[in-house]
C-alpha cells in the first residue's frame, strides 16, 4: 500500500516531529509504502496534484488543522482515494466531530487497519471555495482575523482578542434564501456547519457529514463573561449549546447581509463579503474513520 503524507509543519504548537517518527517507526513493524509532502502556505494545490499523479497513491493523509484538511480534501474531490487524518492542528474541528484520534499511533490504526470509508460532504461557497468543516461571518471570524494578523500564539493572545472581537461586534441583519423560502434574521455571527457536532462535542443538529445537508446556525447573542471562560479553555469558544438553537438545515442557500461583515472558511480568515452562495457537493471525499 502507498500512502502520502500531506503535512503542515506549522500546524498547531506543531508536534510534526512525532508524527513523522510514528510514521516511520510503523512503517518498520508493519511495513508499508509512504511519501512526504509538506505544505509551504503557498502553491500547495499544486504541489499536491503533482504528487498525486507521480505517486499514485492508495490512500492519502492530512496532518494537520481543519485547514490543511480541506486543502488536501479539496485536492481529492472526484478521485476516489480515501483520505486519513492525523490531527496536529491547534484546532482538529472535523476530527473531533468524526471521532479520529489524536494520538498518531491510534490515528495511523484507523488509516491503515480500518476498513470503513465515510463518503463525506463538502461545502461550496461563492462557487470557489471549499469548507470541509466550519464556515462563519461575524464575531468569529473578526476572531480569526486578528488572532492570525497578531500572530499571536496560546490563551492568553487569544483571549485578548476573543474579548475585543466580542466588544467589536455589531448585530447583522440578514436574509437566508433557500428551497424552503426567505427568512429574515438577525444575529452577531452565523456559522455554517458541515458537520452534526462542533470540534468541542457539542450537537448541533441530527445531521451528519454525509446527509448531503448542511447547517446554518443564527448566534442571536454573545455572552462575554463565559466566552471568555470558555476561551482560557478552548480554541472554539463560540460553540456553547444555548448559542445555536437557530438553526436550518439545507442543501443550498443563498444568504444577503446587510453590510459587509468578517467572513471565515475552516480558519482562514477570507475577507469582508455581504452575500453567499452556498452548496453542499454530496459525497465529495471517501474519509477513513
Ligand atoms: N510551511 C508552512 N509555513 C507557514 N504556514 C503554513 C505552512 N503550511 C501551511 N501553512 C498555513 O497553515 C494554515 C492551515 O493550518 P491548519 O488549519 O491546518 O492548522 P492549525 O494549527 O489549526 O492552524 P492555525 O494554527 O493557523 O489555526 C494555512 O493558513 C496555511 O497557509
Amino acid at each position: 500500500m502507498k500512502v502520502l503524507f500531506i503535512m503542515n509543519p506549522n500546524a498547531g504548537r506543531s508536534n510534526a516531529d512525532k508524527t513523522i517518527l510514528a510514521i516511520h517507526n510503523r512503517a518498520i513493524v508493519d511495513p508499508f509504502d509512504f511519501k512526504f509532502v509538506y505544505t509551504r502556505g503557498e502553491d500547495d494545490d499544486e504541489r499536491i496534484n503533482t504528487q498525486l499523479e507521480a505517486y499514485q497513491p492508495d490512500r492519502v493523509v492530512a496532518c494537520g488543522g481543519d485547514g490543511t484538511l480541506q486543502l488536501v480534501a479539496r485536492n481529492l474531490v472526484g478521485k476516489n482515494i480515501p483520505l486519513g487524518i492525523l490531527p496536529t492542528g491547534s484546532a482538529n474541528g472535523l476530527a473531533t466531530a468524526m471521532s479520529i484520534p489524536s494520538d498518531p499511533e491510534e490515528a495511523l490504526d484507523v488509516i491503515l487497519k480500518r476498513k470503513k470509508i465515510k463518503p463525506t460532504d463538502m461545502l461550496k461557497f461563492n462557487d470557489e471555495h471549499w469548507c470541509i468543516h466550519l464556515s462563519d461571518i461575524g464575531t468569529n471570524a473578526l476572531l480569526v482575523k486578528s488572532y492570525h494578523e497578531a500572530g499571536d500564539k496560546g490563551m492568553i493572545g487569544y483571549a485578548k482578542h476573543l474579548m475585543a472581537s466580542i466588544n467589536q461586534s455589531e448585530l447583522m441583519n440578514y436574509k437566508v434564501k433557500t428551497a424552503e423560502g426567505t427568512v429574515e434574521k438577525s444575529g452577531f455571527m452565523v456559522a455554517f456547519a458541515n458537520a452534526h457536532k462542533y470540534g468541542t462535542g457539542v450537537q448541533i443538529s441530527e445531521g451528519s457529514v454525509s446527509d448531503g445537508r448542511f447547517e446554518i446556525s443564527n448566534v442571536q447573542k454573545i455572552d462575554l463573561e463565559s466566552a471568555i471562560k470558555a476561551g482560557l479553555t478552548a480554541l472554539n469558544v463560540f460553540i456553547d449549546k444555548d448559542m445555536f438553537s437557530d438553526v436550518i438545515s439545507c442543501e443550498a442557500a443563498e444568504i444577503e447581509i446587510d453590510r459587509k461583515v468578517h467572513w471565515q472558511v475552516d480558519g482562514e480568515y477570507l475577507g469582508e463579503i455581504d452575500r453567499l452562495k452556498i452548496e453542499v457537493i454530496p459525497s465529495a471525499i471517501q474519509l477513513l474513520v
